[in-house]
């Protein structure tokens, strides 16, 4: 790949399971004033590119990778979208790819270590302390779980106002079993410091580690062929409608949400603020419907996700046929 200026980019890959605070991370670090020319490319696992839209708005440059989780095509699409991202005018001086909540990140950030343009600054990994420890005792899902954490050269166990400090402890000396090589911040709304996200000196600490730049060839040339799928483990369901919808009902789905949807996120227009756009949430014990003050859709989408097993959305879709005014 040859980029114009003849530069390196520094390239950082954001993951983490399904709702455990990546775009919230990511949004932070485009509203800082330090971010610079930051191109953002994002992996939904869903039908409905929703994090492409959010990241928008907080004011990056954003490429979707739509062609399911990135993992499960990375010859074609992440290439292209890097070939796309070096190609820019001007060229970002920071290039930063949230993974889908299934993805294992290390497989992406080897596709930034094979690129000479690419200088990969490290894998941070977003940990959902109020729900890791259920997801880790689910057969079907910790293996997920397990290999993001893994794959971190930095964990940032969010959350932290969902649980109390005896969890933190416990998680953070559980995380630092599992990867004694990276390095844990706890994090509320993923609020870390700036100097951990891009100052050189942190940067040294994020550095994939030396296993990684040994695989990384025979990986890149195998991964096209063989990648870990993820659409039997993980299913998905968009519920979309062009009318607008009842607060209070999806207040009530928020609430009662069956205990297998992993997560739930979607822009929709309500018919109390039919102007303005809302954003619903549902990430385990993180659930909320507020206004991104952006205009309203024509249609509201909202996607669901859980395990292909339990994957059953007919009574989600009946409650929210009378969520429709
Ligand atoms: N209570 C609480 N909620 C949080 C925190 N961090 C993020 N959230 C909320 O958790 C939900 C999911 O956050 P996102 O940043 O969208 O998570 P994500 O990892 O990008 O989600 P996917 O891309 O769908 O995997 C949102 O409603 C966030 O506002 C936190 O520290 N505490």
């Amino acid at each position: 790949m040859i980029n114009q200026a003849g530069k390196t980019i520094p390239l950082t890959v954001v993951g983490g399971f399904l709702g455990s605070g990546k775009t919230t991370l990511i949004n932070r670090i485009l509203q800082s004033d330090r971010a610079g020319r930051t191109a953002v490319l994002v992996n939904d696992f869903g039908s409905v590119n929703v994090d492409e839209r959010m990241i928008a708005a907080a004011g990056g440059q954003t490429i979707a990778l739509t062609n399911g989780c990135v993992c499960c095509s990375i010859g074609d699409d992440l290439t292209e979208a890097l070939i796309r991202v070096s190609e820019m005018h001007p060229v970002p001086e920071w290039i930063v790819i949230e993974t889908s909540g299934v993805a294992d990140p290390r497989q992406i950030a080897q596709v930034g270590v094979v690129d000479p343009i690419l200088v990969v600054d490290g894998v941070m990994v977003l940990v959902d302390a109020s729900t890791v420890e259920a997801h880790m005792e689910d057969s079907r899902i910790a293996d997920t779980v397990l290999r993001q954490i893994e794959a971190a050269d930095m964990l940032i166990l969010n959350k932290a106002d969902l649980v109390g400090s005896a969890d933190i402890t416990r998680l953070r000396s559980w995380l630092s079993r599992v990867v004694p090589e990276a390095t844990i911040h706890v994090a509320m709304d993923a609020d870390i410091p700036w100097e951990l996200v891009r100052s050189p000196d942190v940067a040294r600490s994020v550095k994939p580690r030396g296993r990684v730049p040994d695989q990384c060839v025979k990986l890149a040339t195998t991964m096209s062929a063989g990648p870990v799928e993820h659409d039997h483990i993980y299913a998905t369901w968009t519920y979309e409608t062009s009318r607008d919808l009842s607060r209070d009902k999806l207040r009530l789905l928020l609430d009662e949400m069956p205990p297998h949807v992993l997560r739930a996120k979607g822009l929709v227009r309500l018919e109390s603020e039919p102007a303005v756009e809302t954003i619903i949430q549902f990430a385990g014990h993180s659930r909320a419907l507020k206004s991104s003050g952006r205009a309203a859709p024509d249609v509201s989408r909202i996607v669901f996700i859980s395990t292909s097993e339990d994957a059953d959305f007919a009574a989600i879709r009946e409650l929210l046929l009378t969520a429709e005014c």
